[in-house]
């Protein structure tokens, strides 16, 4: 991979590499576009194969949170860390301090929260080095967890998602299969059920599969099997690129709202999705609910605020579907449209000179 071709093709700003000896820390922190603000975005922690697996990886989700970020309103860039490290055996106090401070090296370019591999435990750890992290324990007047909080934006977006596709919003006697039912999809679930939807879940954690179903009377089926059951909405929460050439042709559901990040695999086949018809809530779109939590801090938290414009993705989805509908194109373009549109707006404002005009939060 020749990396600065692939930064320069869609405009990185920045891609740095940490390395700490003492803790074994190897982690990337990318900052894909600061227009509308700092670059947020969480760390992931995996056990990536190769180098080249876990910069590929940080430079699609860094340029998928300035898309996210931009479209869910914030006035906040995009970007994203990994840790190359298993989260089950290599996490240490030394190695998240160490990443900490690389993070307050970058003086508030770079904000960090949870993603897949990373928790509140772990985003403590990183405060003892910086403030450029969010996602923290409460008792430090944080947000927390952000994952009940994507999960319920996610419900908002599924409810819109429905509307467009069953001409109503109810989820009550809808069948939804969920792949993997980890933190958010757990919480999703929850919501579902409790509105009288029936659920269908994998997961090839089978405590999780368990907990789903004892606590919401799921229906377990194997992991290769989710694609094709029966249902009205399927719902990916697991990893990224699992709307692809060997699972279209199983779906039979008429909706795709999920909470997974970069869910197609390729552009092609969101264009595909469209083409046979099926409702797809974008991505970035639906799972903008964390994110819009833990940007909240920057203003100090205010946790009903931040569930009140978590509720708009429902008519962020609308407004999305509109678009598409107008300049008749797939779902996913017409995302990316509303955001790009949004950043060089913003960007254009910016070109006044302001003594001090700094977009970078202070806390
Ligand atoms: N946690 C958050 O607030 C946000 C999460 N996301 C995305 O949502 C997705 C889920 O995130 P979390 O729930 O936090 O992660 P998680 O790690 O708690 O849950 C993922 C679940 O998927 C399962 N899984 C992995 N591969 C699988 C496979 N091939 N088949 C079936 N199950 C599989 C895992 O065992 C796990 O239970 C990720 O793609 C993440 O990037 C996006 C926005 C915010
Ligand atoms: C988990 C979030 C707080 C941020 C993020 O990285 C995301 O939305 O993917």
């Amino acid at each position: 991979m020749n990396i600065f071709d692939y930064m320069q093709k869609y405009d990185y700003e920045q891609l740095v590499f940490c390395q700490d000896e003492n803790s074994g820390l190897k982690a990337i922190i990318c900052i894909h576009d600061t227009t509308l603000g700092p670059a947020l975005g969480g760390t992931r922690m995996w056990p990536y194969k190769t180098e080249e697996e876990a910069i590929i990886d940080v430079l699609r989700l860094g340029r998928g949170m300035t898309y996210k970020n931009a479209a869910a309103g914030l006035n906040i860039g995009g970007g994203k860390a990994v840790i190359i490290g298993d989260p089950r055996q290599h996490k240490s106090e030394e190695l998240f301090r160490a990443f900490g401070r690389y993070i307050q090296g970058l003086n508030g370019r770079y904000i960090t929260a949870e993603d897949v591999g990373t928790t509140v435990a772990d985003m403590d750890m990183i405060h003892l080095e910086t403030d450029y992290v969010t996602g923290v324990s409460p008792a430090f007047g944080s947000s927390g967890n952000p994952s009940p909080v994507t999960a319920y934006g996610v419900y908002r977006g599924m409810k819109a998602a429905a509307k467009l596709a069953f001409g109503s919003d109810s989820l009550s006697g809808r069948v939804v299969a969920v792949q993997g039912v980890g933190n958010v999809a757990y919480n999703l679930c929850r919501h579902l059920h409790e509105e009288g939807a029936h659920l269908i879940v994998t997961d090839i954690n089978e405590e999780n599969v368990n907990r789903a179903v004892n606590d919401f009377g799921a229906k377990a089926v194997g992991v290769n099997d989710i694609f094709g059951v029966e249902c009205d909405i399927f719902s990916p929460c697991a990893l990224g690129a699992i709307i692809n050439d060997d699972t279209i042709p199983l779906l039979k559901a008429k909706v795709i709202a999920g909470a997974a990040n970069n869910q197609l695999k390729e552009e092609r086949h969101g264009d595909l999705i469209h083409e046979m018809g099926l409702i797809y809530a974008p991505d970035y779109v639906i799972n903008a609910g964390g994110v819009i939590n833990v940007a909240d801090e920057l203003q100090g938290y205010n946790r009903e605020r931040a569930l009140k414009k978590v509720e708009t993705i429902y008519d962020t989805i609308l407004k999305v579907y509109e678009i598409a509908e107008r300049d008749g194109m797939p779902s996913y373009k017409a995302a990316d449209r509303m955001a790009e549109e949004r950043i060089a707006s913003v960007g254009k404002s910016r070109n006044t000179f302001l003594q001090n005009g700094k977009t970078v939060y202070h806390r």
